[in-house]
């Protein structure tokens, strides 16, 4: 399956027409415009307007935890998803501020759920395995993890996807698929995640130059996938090529998340067209990946907020939420110079 090339021509300068005629000079409304056209190219629509937003939090664990490469215990993951769904994590109660529909999905927590509302069961396995070890996952875990992400996706109302993901480890993950997908030198990768010190960044990275050797012959974006896992972030490589498929609007969270648009884009460069980056996370090797998604003029991977986040959960993809809907409702409301009878100028 190949994607549509949104880039229609007509469409572009119909919007830019629009948003031109406006009453403000001409790109005074800085970024917004630029996202308000984008929104417009992938609604197909001068008119947009978002739908149904949906924020799906994905959620697995780490074998790699094993090796002391995050400063909390595993058992944080299936803590976090409680929490999650109980209302009290910061996504929750973000979420819940913006409207923002909330679904955790279990694509490998090492931990049994009772099925409970907002909770939905992919589980490829308890936790991935260890990556120091062996592959994290083998090539059909990897298959299901991106099937239950795609199948996730496919079965949303609305048109948008905000992406979120718990899983103690998955920085690691993360990291090594930076490195290995961009030949990023891995020490520029590495960071703090959930707030390692200086001496646990150390260890981290030599952790991840062991796993990285290991598996130096994993050089297919998906063999690194499987080498390094987890099955979160399979499982949002398949959901992003879904919703861009079905011509959502993908917005992307920190590190993780767009650790897996690093690797849908190599199946499917046009999902960039679909992808909303909504903040520059403070985590070491986010704004690599971002310079590595972009520029392109087509494909903007420049994030909309540095709010120097660094949790994940789908909480920066909830806080530039209300900019995308301001986006639409200038396109959609603002007056033109001829509607208001404002002049323009000499
Ligand atoms: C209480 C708590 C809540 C979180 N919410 C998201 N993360 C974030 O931190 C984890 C990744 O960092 P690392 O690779 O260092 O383990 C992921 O679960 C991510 O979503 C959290 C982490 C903690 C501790
Ligand atoms: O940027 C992120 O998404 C991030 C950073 C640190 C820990 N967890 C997530």
């Amino acid at each position: 399956m190949s994607l549509r090339d949104l880039h229609d021509p007509a469409l572009v300068a119909r919007l830019q027409q629009l948003l031109d005629q406006k009453t403000k000079p001409p790109g005074s409304l800085g970024r917004l415009e630029a996202l308000a056209l984008q929104i417009g190219l992938v609604l197909g629509t001068e008119a947009p307007v978002l739908q149904q937003p949906q924020l799906v939090v994905f959620a697995a664990d780490h074998g790699l935890t094993a090796q002391g490469v995050s400063a909390y215990p595993g058992d944080v993951t299936w803590q976090m998803v409680r929490n999650i769904l109980g209302g009290g994590a910061a996504v929750s109660v973000l979420a819940r501020q913006h409207g923002l529909a909330l679904t955790v999905v279990d694509c490998g927590v090492r931990h049994d759920f009772a099925p409970r509302s907002g909770l939905v069961f992919r589980k490829v396995a308890y936790g991935t395995a260890d990556s120091s070890q062996g592959p994290a996952m083998t090539p059909e875990q990897c298959r299901q993890a991106m099937d239950a992400g795609r199948e996730v996706a496919a079965a949303l109302p609305g048109n948008v996807l905000l992406l979120g993901e718990m899983g103690i480890g998955n920085t690691s993950a993360a990291s090594l698929l930076l490195a290995r997908l961009t030949g990023s030198e891995l020490a520029d990768c590495v960071g703090a995640g959930t707030g390692l010190d200086e001496a646990g960044i150390v260890r981290k990275r030599e952790v991840l130059g062991r796993v990285l050797e290991r598996h130096r012959s994993a050089r297919d974006p998906l063999d690194a996938l499987a080498a390094f896992g987890g099955f979160e972030i399979a499982a949002m490589v398949g959901a992003v090529l879904e919703a861009a498929a079905r011509c959502k609007l993908v917005v992307v969270d920190g590190f993780i998340s767009t650790a897996a648009v690093l690797v849908a884009r190599t199946l499917e460069p046009l999902v960039l067209q679909r992808c909303v980056f909504s903040h520059r996370s403070g985590e070491c090797g986010h704004a690599l990946m971002l310079r590595h998604l972009g520029p392109d003029p087509r494909t903007p991977a420049r994030a909309l907020l540095d709010l120097e986040l660094r949790l994940g959960e789908g909480s920066g993809a909830a806080l530039a939420w209300p900019l995308l809907v301001s986006a639409c409702a200038v396109l959609r409301e603002m007056a033109s110079f001829e509607s208001a009878g404002v002049s323009r100028s000499g």
